[in-house]
């Protein structure tokens, strides 16, 4: 049985239904999020995949209403967790489900640990802030958060600072942090990139692990495909805040269908290829300013586009069961020229 198959059985843990999140630039609003929905299944683990500046990230801090105060907001849409709209909910009901039922871990943990506490002492902090224990057994049990993430002498570890740390060392006790009170749903942004090759093959594997016996949900935002191979069920690609393809993985790699996927496919790094070679995608992602209003958004940077591509918005739908695509080139309604897109 596909994974997918298995997951779909499942009630959702989250879903998005048309969120909308926007900055404010020169008293406008722009979306950088545009009308995204998807779902994530109990210990599923979905990868959210795209160039820089796609919105993954805008994305994941919005699940998190941890967005910057004053510049940008949600605008419209849903967020349901368990059932419950994070999007209405009180900056205390929030901060309740924040750290204990949803997680996060970002790239670079020096940015996310207070580096003038020790690591005990942020450990501590979180399991405090959730659970009724006292202070000495949550000493204890970072302990043995630390040692679960396979940090050696945790003992030790646990009165150091942060920068007493290497960066494979700082990003265990991330997730220590962040799996310290079980949380339902693991929300990781780029959690290796800052890595070297072989403690990224370590940290991936640590988090496979922990989602298997936690029975965790992972969202897990890479522009990485290679990690997205390794670790998830389903994937949704996004392109200027936008969903533009969405199924299970082992289709995503061995039939992708939006131009913009079929070129990242391209862009990956092969064993016996220098990277300098590397064929990447032309051109950049426009900027919220200069994003088209109509049409599809990636047109002007796509090998198949077509005039009607300029004017006319795709919309994401099935092509095939569970296999969803926003393109021109797929709407049935539409015509099939340039469709032997290879
Ligand atoms: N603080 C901010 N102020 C204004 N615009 C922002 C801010 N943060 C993000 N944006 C814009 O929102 C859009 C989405 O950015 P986001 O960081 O979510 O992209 P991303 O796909 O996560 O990229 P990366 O992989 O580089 O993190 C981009 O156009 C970006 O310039």
């Amino acid at each position: 049985m596909s994974k997918l198959t298995h997951a779909s059985k499942k009630a959702p843990l989250l879903e998005v239904n048309h969120l909308e999140t926007a900055f404010k630039i020169d008293r406008e609003y722009y979306n950088a999020v545009d009308n995204v929905s998807f779902t994530v299944k109990p210990r599923q683990v979905v990868g959210i995949v795209g160039e820089s500046g796609c919105g993954k990230s805008v994305l994941s801090l919005s699940v998190m209403r941890l967005l910057p105060k004053g510049i940008s907001e949600i605008r419209s849409g849903e967020i349901l967790f368990d059932g419950k709209d994070l999007v209405k909910m009180s900056e205390n009901e929030i901060n309740n489900i924040r750290g204990k039922d949803i997680a996060m871990i970002f790239q670079e943990p020096m940015t996310s640990l207070n580096p003038v506490f020790t690591i005990g002492y942020q450990l501590q902090e979180v399991l405090l802030n959730h659970m009724e224990i006292s202070k000495k057994e949550a000493r204890q049990k970072s302990i043995e958060l630390l040692k679960g993430v396979g940090i050696s002498r945790p003992d030790k570890i646990v009165d150091e600072y942060p920068h007493q740390l290497s960066g494979g060392m700082r990003q265990r006790v991330m997730i220590a942090m962040a799996i310290a009170c079980q949380p339902k749903l693991l929300i990781a942004d780029e959690p290796t990139t800052a890595l070297d090759v072989t403690v990224q093959a370590q940290i991936l594997e640590l988090l496979k692990e922990i989602q298997s016996a936690n029975d965790m949900a992972i969202i897990l935002i890479t522009h990485d495909l290679g990690v997205v191979a390794e670790m998830c069920d389903d994937v949704i690609v996004m392109y200027a805040g936008k969903i533009v393809e969405r199924t299970d993985v082992d289709t995503l790699f061995y039939n992708p269908k939006h131009p913009y996927t079929k070129l990242l496919m391209g862009a990956i790094p092969k064993m016996d290829e220098d990277r300098e070679v590397l064929e990447s995608i032309k051109g950049i992602v426009p900027s919220l300013k200069n994003m088209p209003k109509v049409g599809c958004k990636f047109a002007a940077r796509c090998p198949h586009a077509m005039p009607e591509c300029s004017f006319v918005t795709p919309q994401l739908a099935e092509t095939e069961q569970g296999h969803e695509v926003a393109c021109l080139l797929y709407e049935t309604s539409r015509p099939k020229e340039g469709m032997n897109v290879q």
